[in-house]
């Protein structure tokens, strides 16, 4: 038996427990890692095994840090849960709702992403505006490493002024507003709203990690059956590595790992 066939029994038998939700990052994680925001597309495969999976699982929902508008295009899948902006906006069987306080930042935010788009003019520098957030990619620039120094020379002291929450993930610094929310909070939310007793979650990202912990903690507490399932790369954080209770190799790897598992359910 293989590896991911093990990861798959295991997550399968958590997902037996009802209600259930099956949670995953998008970026890293159901899309390959591509050198523009703008590029990403959700693995076929993967869509094709959630469309599959819909009604068989309570709640199916991506976490994520891209905004609702643009993640809901790219998976194009109205069953699932949408929680966009790390947190900070979702949607729900149609309805979308966002936290009021996210709001008085719109116009700030829009500010600084005009600002940063002119002052980094370099087309390898991409700034991408989420409404709620916005995040500075540098992935296409020819030495990323000295790049973010830059950035992160520029965005700190920017952050600070403004009392910003300033964030990285894979080749991107992000602006969040100063609100105590993140993809754990969230999912921390949805597990109390739609009452879940188990929880399967996916990520390759340090984002990721709030959502892994919180699920640790909740199991630790007794209250739900948890499994987190990190995707390997080069670019994984180490503590995404020490906090997953299992890992997998790349977008493929969870492709082949939610075969596995429709297969089982
Ligand atoms: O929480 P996630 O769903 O993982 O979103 C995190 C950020 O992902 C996106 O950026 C990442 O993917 C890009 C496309 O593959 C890649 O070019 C970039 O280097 C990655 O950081 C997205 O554009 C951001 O808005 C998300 O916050």
């Amino acid at each position: 038996m293989g590896v991911i066939d093990l990861i798959a029994r295991r997550a399968a038998s958590i997902l037996r427990v009802r209600p259930c939700g099956l949670c995953s990052d998008f970026d890293g994680t159901l899309s390959r890692i591509v050198p523009s925001a703008n590029q990403a597309r959700i693995e076929p495969s993967i869509r094709d095994v959630l469309e599959s999976l819909t009604g068989q699982i309570d709640v199916i929902a991506i976490i994520t840090g891209r905004s609702i508008d643009d993640v809901r295009r790219r998976v194009g899948l109205d069953g699932l849960v949408y929680i966009g902006n790390h947190g900070l906006e979702r949607w729900e069987h149609g309805v979308y709702q966002v936290d009021p306080d996210a709001l008085d930042w719109v116009p700030r935010i829009q500010k600084i992403a005009e600002e940063l788009a002119s002052r980094f003019s370099s087309p390898a520098v991409e700034v991408e505006l989420k409404a709620l957030s916005l995040s500075v990619h540098f992935r296409r620039t020819d030495d990323p490493a000295a790049v973010e120094q830059q950035l992160l020379g520029a965005l700190e002291p920017l952050a600070k002024q403004h009392r910003l929450r300033l964030t990285r993930g894979r080749m991107v610094i992000e602006l969040r507003p100063p609100i105590d929310r993140n993809k754990g909070t969230a999912l921390a939310d949805l597990i109390e709203r739609r009452g879940l007793r188990a929880v399967v979650f996916l990520g390759d990202d340090r984002t990721d990690v709030d959502a892994m912990q919180m699920l640790a903690s909740l199991r630790a507490a007794g209250r739900i059956e948890a499994m987190s399932i990190g995707v390997r790369s080069d670019e994984a954080p180490s503590e995404l590595v020490e906090v997953a209770d299992a890992l997998v190799d790349g977008v493929e790897g969870v492709a082949a790992l939610l075969e596995h598992l429709r297969r089982l359910l």
